[in-house]
């Protein structure tokens, strides 16, 4: 048996190279030869050596692994367990990978790698030199799955989890198809990757850059925040692979004269369920219209919805659905350590400034909050305190979003304050803790916020879900999602004694003040737009709770705009909402609540 599949898993090999290398064959006819001279390829590339020398360095450092010291001088504050999460777990899997280790890992339906190499692609030499100097050898699930019809031209609609691989999974393919036809800079952008957020996009570019190093293709980024004429001088110049947020790529596909994309041959959607998601939608759209149709396009995430099953169906051709984790008991990681602990309202904050106040120099955190000004609030009030923190969220200057992003991935500790826009895709190494403050909008966002640590195989990390007495519904949702969360105890004994401090200090410093009203606010008209209004009900707040929260002695004046309806009807901020977290249901098929609508306008 394993004989029979090993020899018809090497006849697909050779089928699927011989049909890429015609497509490419074919593909390269279409297109005009190389017109532009060496000195101009050179300088959109971006590659230069000096910048690969930092890079070099800059990967070493994040792979140093560093021995934490016990922490048994301090007392316990929460019964949360302070096992050390093993930070050099994915430091193992790439020495195993270079063969230090003899002991192969076995393809099993829970580990994320498989036995098959890279090698075993047949991938031009220049990418599998690139590949080779990343340290991976062998291929994870997905890659497995999703290089080979990729590269003989299928479309995928591709499903995995967190952490598990997915970047290369379409960018080995997309690098390939570029250098296969002989795309050049004057034949402009042959592929497009749209990611949702800036920072997604600004790694991803970083992996596409690392996989062209030594191709003559050239990569480049557009994405919403950065000089946008810089932008469209470099497109004008012609950018082989470009990797864009959905607004940034509409404007200069519809206003940036010279940017050639008529010769597009793969469009891909990482993390698709969000760039379909309603405040994205339009934008979608145009962008779809204006882009070429006969194109391969691929979609993948860690979750999907049936918004993204409808484009699925309405826009791709003869698609390969690849859904790695089908059939898994549990939708996350298994080295992840979830834990939820329920606390009343008005304690909240002195809740996470125990937490912090333990952990920010010794652990590598991210809190999640639901607003922008809460978590900007958050920020001040903890640096006022001496407790150190970085954050990103949308209003931040996107230079400084950027370099906050670089710190928090070089940092061994500490602590980002941060919004969903930095729930998915983000690849932070060795995140020890993963802290929902403000509840998650639905499972499925909740999987994309733990997914930031415990990635790849082997790797562990901890994640802590913040509930008040009221939500605690919200473990049934997650249950039903097959996420597993224990209960943490929830010790009011252990918890700093400053609540009278910060209220004391919120009086007497204005501008913290004025922050703290504003965050008071927005976390309410947030809670009020919360897609799960059975669970996350804001008529149900007490607002003087609420109030203590945020530092405030009695309830502030602010005016408060809450939907009358009592939350008696179902006001969804998302679409698709908490229905269709993947694993959740099997497989892609099925509606979730907008089953029945159609995509025709993909
Ligand atoms: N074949 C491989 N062997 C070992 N490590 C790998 C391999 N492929 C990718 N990785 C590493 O695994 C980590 C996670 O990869 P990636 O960011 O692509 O995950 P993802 O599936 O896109 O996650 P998310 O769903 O959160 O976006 C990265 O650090 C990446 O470098």
């Amino acid at each position: 048996m394993a004989n029979l599949e090993s020899e018809q898993h090497s006849s697909e090999m050779e089928e699927m190279k011989k049909k890429s290398k015609k497509r490419a064959r074919d593909e390269a006819k279409k297109l005009e030869q190389p017109a532009v001279d060496d000195a101009e390829s050179e300088e959109i590339r971006a590659t230069s050596d000096e910048e690969l020398k930092k890079k070099k360095k800059k990967k070493k450092k994040s792979k140093k692994v560093k021995l934490e010291e016990q922490d048994n001088g301090e007392e316990e504050i929460t019964a949360i367990s302070d096992e050390e999460p093993k930070k050099d777990e994915k430091a193992k899997l790439e020495e195993q990978d270079n063969g230090e280790q003899e002991e192969e890992k076995e393809t099993s339906g829970s580990g994320i790698m498989t036995n098959e190499t890279f090698e075993s692609l047949g991938l031009s030499d220049h990418t599998y030199k690139s590949i080779k100097e990343m340290k991976f050898s062998r291929m994870t699930q997905i890659q497995a799955k999703a290089i080979p019809p990729l590269m003989m031209g299928k479309d995928v609609l591709g499903a995995a989890r967190t952490g598990s691989g997915k970047t290369l999974a379409f960018l080995i393919p997309a690098v390939e198809l570029l250098y296969h036809v002989r795309f050049s800079p004057r034949n402009g952008t042959g592929v497009i990757v749209i990611c949702p957020t800036r920072e997604l996009a600004i790694q991803s570019y970083g992996v596409a850059k690392e996989l062209l190093k030594y191709h003559s293709q050239t990569v480049g980024k557009v994405i919403g925040g950065e000089n946008r004429k810089k932008e469209a001088e470099i497109l004008v110049k012609g950018v082989n692979l470009l990797v864009a947020t959905p607004g940034r790529l509409l404007d200069h596909l519809e206003n940036t004269n010279g940017f050639v994309f008529k010769r597009l041959k793969f469009l891909v959607m990482d993390e698709a369920d969000r760039i379909l998601e309603q405040n994205f939608e339009e934008d979608m759209k145009k962008i779809i219209k204006l882009l070429p149709k006969t194109r391969q396009t691929a979609l993948f995430s860690a979750t999907q919805t049936s918004k993204v099953e409808d484009l699925a169906r309405v826009s791709l051709s003869l698609p390969v659905y690849i859904d790695v984790d089908e059939g898994r008991k549990e939708v996350t990681n298994e080295g992840l350590e979830q834990g939820y602990c329920v606390v009343p309202c008005a304690k909240r904050l002195i809740f996470l400034l125990t937490f912090l106040k333990r952990f920010h120099t010794k652990k590598k955190i991210m809190v999640f909050f639901s607003t922008c000004k809460s978590t900007k609030f958050h920020a001040e009030l903890f640096r006022y305190i001496k407790i150190g923190c970085l954050e990103i969220r949308r209003g931040i200057d996107q230079s400084k979003r950027t370099a906050t992003f670089f710190e928090f991935i070089k940092a061994e500790t500490g602590v980002l304050l941060c919004t969903n826009v930095a729930a998915r895709g983000l690849d932070i190494p060795h995140v020890d803790w993963i802290v929902q403050y403000d509840p998650p909008d639905d499972p499925t966002e909740y999987i994309h916020r733990v997914g930031r640590t415990a990635r790849g195989e082997g790797a562990k990390g901890k994640a802590l879900l913040v509930l008040t007495p009221d939500e605690l519904q919200f473990i049934q949702y997650l249950k039903a999602a097959k996420i597993p969360v224990e209960q943490h105890e929830f010790e009011e004994g252990k918890l700093l004694n400053v609540q009278a401090f910060l209220e004391k200090m919120m009086s007497e410093n204005t501008a913290l003040g004025l922050s703290a009203k504003e965050a008071y606010k927005t976390y309410i008209s947030g809670y009020d737009s919360h897609s799960m209004k059975d669970v996350f009900n804001a008529h149900r707040l007490d607002l003087k709770d609420v109030a203590a929260s945020f530092g405030f002695t009695s309830v502030p004046n602010v005016a408060l705009k809450i939907d009358r309806e009592g939350g008696r009807g179902y006001r969804s901020k998302r679409e698709d909402a908490y229905r269709r977290p993947r694993g959740g249901r099997s497989g892609f098929r099925g509606g979730g609540r907008d089953g029945g609508r159609s995509y025709m306008m993909y």
